[in-house]
């Protein structure tokens, strides 16, 4: 789930750098393994990339060579290829003009497209980033319908358009994303079914009378934090072209009635901060929609319970625990605190250091367990990591009894379309039930949420804040269904399971370490990330 931000300023003299790292900053918790900043300078590009977090990416002297007044930022959480940093982006092609592109989500046709773009399009595809197969059907794309000549009408949006309906017919799975065009446009477009989000916001330029800044952005609070007004967020299959000189170009490149608009739920479980509203939904309402509705189930299916106090397993948890201990009428307590300098651990890769990651991110309050029976709170276990380990830190701690609830479904499904859930057989409620899981885990039971109150909570919320929202939600790692249909089969995910479970990826990431010898070196020590001039992706 990365994040991205594309930014547009109207004065030409100005830097768009120091914007798109502060709204980086804000969208670190969407990818912690990578973090890149492309921006344009009248007609000359400046890339910046490499592993690690924002903070250890850029330094001043890379700041400073980020100048030009349009540019795009990325922060990566790899769904596909290696966390090599060959694959961090933006992404960059150099022909036709030069073109970036900053992704989120996941690719499912990204094998077949690649061999396409080798073996029909004669274009040359460095990485296995299904990014960057996303960059290179785009350029094809524009190339061909600005009629393979070099006298390109570079205001001719219309080739951007039906450019990107070419993406939108060839590219499957989830993709919220933007372009970089040099010296053309910026372009934000968002998959058919609109799975993965994207917003769009506005202000007025401080140094340039009557005219407009424009940026977009994964989640809302990065346009908050900027100083932006939230215009709204892109619709299924839209994109919007902001040329160089500030005109701004909307079209659904797809008609409507070709797919359902189904966006992402796990961004409501996990994915986004509370303080984003996502297609007008705030996603801190539906949290406390979902501890309420927990909280009910509880009661329902417990009416004597003897909880009597209620834990969040910090961070995201917090808001749904919160309203549950509420409803509950059970007080609510830090029993976990959270080291601050430890990331989020379910986007790290690989299992040892998340598992290790778990002990040195939360330490126990005695206090709040010793000879008490606690709920704790989470919203979501997946692979079971967080939950063996915090349960036995509350056994350790004291307690007497110990009860989890998940804010979310059982996870028994993978997700394929930008969430790192490859394969069945890592989940721990795959092919066990509650009673199963709860054993696994070490806890006295375990209660999930409903599918349908899940659904209802972002429902709910939605109709709080009083704004339209979508009828379907895209819950497939819950129950099993594909929203983007039939090609994927039990043979795609046998290919996934293959390239992709915790063992694949181990080894991978050691090869890569092998190979640039970096194994030693502290993130954003890596070399040959960020000159374009060092990028071989150029037509063959
Ligand atoms: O069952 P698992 O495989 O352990 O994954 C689920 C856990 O991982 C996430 O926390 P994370 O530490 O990533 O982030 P947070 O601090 O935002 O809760 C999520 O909130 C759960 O706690
Ligand atoms: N989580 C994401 O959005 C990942 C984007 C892309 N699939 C990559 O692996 O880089
Ligand atoms: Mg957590």
């Amino acid at each position: 789930m990365c994040g991205i931000i594309g930014l547009l300023l109207a004065d030409e003299t100005s830097n768009v750098n120091q914007s798109i790292f502060d709204g980086l900053t804000v969208l670190q918790h969407r990818g912690q393994d990578a973090a890149g900043i492309v921006t344009s300078e009248r007609g000359r590009l400046h890339l910046r990339k490499d592993n690690g977090l924002v903070k250890d990416v850029f330094q001043t002297h890379h700041m400073i060579d980020l100048r030009g007044n349009v540019g795009l930022g990325h922060v990566r959480y790899p769904t596909a290829g290696s966390s090599s940093c060959a694959e961090a982006q933006p992404l960059y092609t150099n022909f036709p003009h030069g073109i970036c592109v900053a992704h989120n989500g996941n690719l499912t046709n990204a094998a077949e497209l690649t061999d396409l773009c080798r073996n029909e399009l004669k274009r040359h595809v460095n990485t296995d980033s299904d990014s960057e197969v996303l960059l290179n059907i785009f350029a094809d794309s524009l190339l061909k319908e600005s009629g393979k000549s070099s006298n390109v009408d570079k205001n001719d949006v219309e080739n951007i358009f039906k450019a990107i309906e070419t993406v939108m017919k060839s590219c499957k799975g989830g993709y919220a994303g933007m372009y970089l065009i040099n010296g053309i446009a910026l372009v934000g477009f968002r998959d058919p079914n609109g799975i993965r989000p994207i917003v769009f916001g506005t202000r007025p330029s401080k140094t340039v009378d009557g005219a407009t800044d424009y940026v977009f952005a994964s989640e809302s609070v990065a346009i908050d934090t900027l100083g932006f007004h939230l215009n709204r967020d892109l619709e299924p299959s839209e994109a919007i072209v902001i040329t160089f000189d500030g005109n701004v170009h909307t079209r659904r490149c797809l008609p409507s009635s070709e797919s359902v608009h189904a966006p992402c739920i796990f961004e409501y479980v996990y994915f986004a901060r509370p303080d984003s509203i996502m297609d007008g939904i705030s996603v801190y309402e539906s949290r406390l929609k979902m501890g309420e509705k927990l909280a009910y189930q509880i009661m329902d299916r417990y009416p004597e319970h003897d909880i009597d106090v209620v834990i969040p397993i910090p961070d995201t948890s917090r808001t749904s625990a919160l309203q549950a201990a509420y409803i509950l009428g059970r007080p609510y307590r830090e029993g976990f605190i959270k080291n601050r300098y430890i990331a989020r651990t379910f986007i790290m890769p690989g299992q040892e250091t998340r598992k290790k990651s778990v002990r040195l991110k939360l330490n126990t309050i005695k206090s709040e367990f010793a000879g008490r029976n606690v709920l704790l709170v989470d919203d979501s276990v997946v692979r079971g990591t967080t939950a063996t380990e915090i349960i036995q830190m509350a056994r350790d701690a004291g307690a007497n009894k110990v009860y989890l609830t998940s804010a979310a479904p059982p996870i028994r499904y993978p997700n394929i379309y930008g969430i790192d859930i490859p394969t069945r057989t890592e989940l721990v409620a795959y092919e066990r039930n509650e009673e199963q899981v709860a054993q696994i885990l070490g806890c006295d039971w375990i209660i999930y949420q409903n599918l349908k109150d899940l659904e209802d909570s972002v429902r709910e919320a939605g109709e709080c804040s009083g704004e339209a929202f979508p009828q379907h939600y895209e819950s497939s790692c819950f129950s099993g269904q594909y929203v983007t249909g039939e090609d994927i089969d039990s043979e795609y995910f046998s290919k996934l399971h293959d390239l992709r479970n915790d063992t694949a990826q181990e080894k991978r990431r050691t090869a890569v370490l092998d190979s640039t010898g970096s194994a030693a070196l502290p993130p954003g020590s890596h070399h040959g990330c960020e000159n374009l001039s060092n990028d071989k992706r150029t037509r063959a």
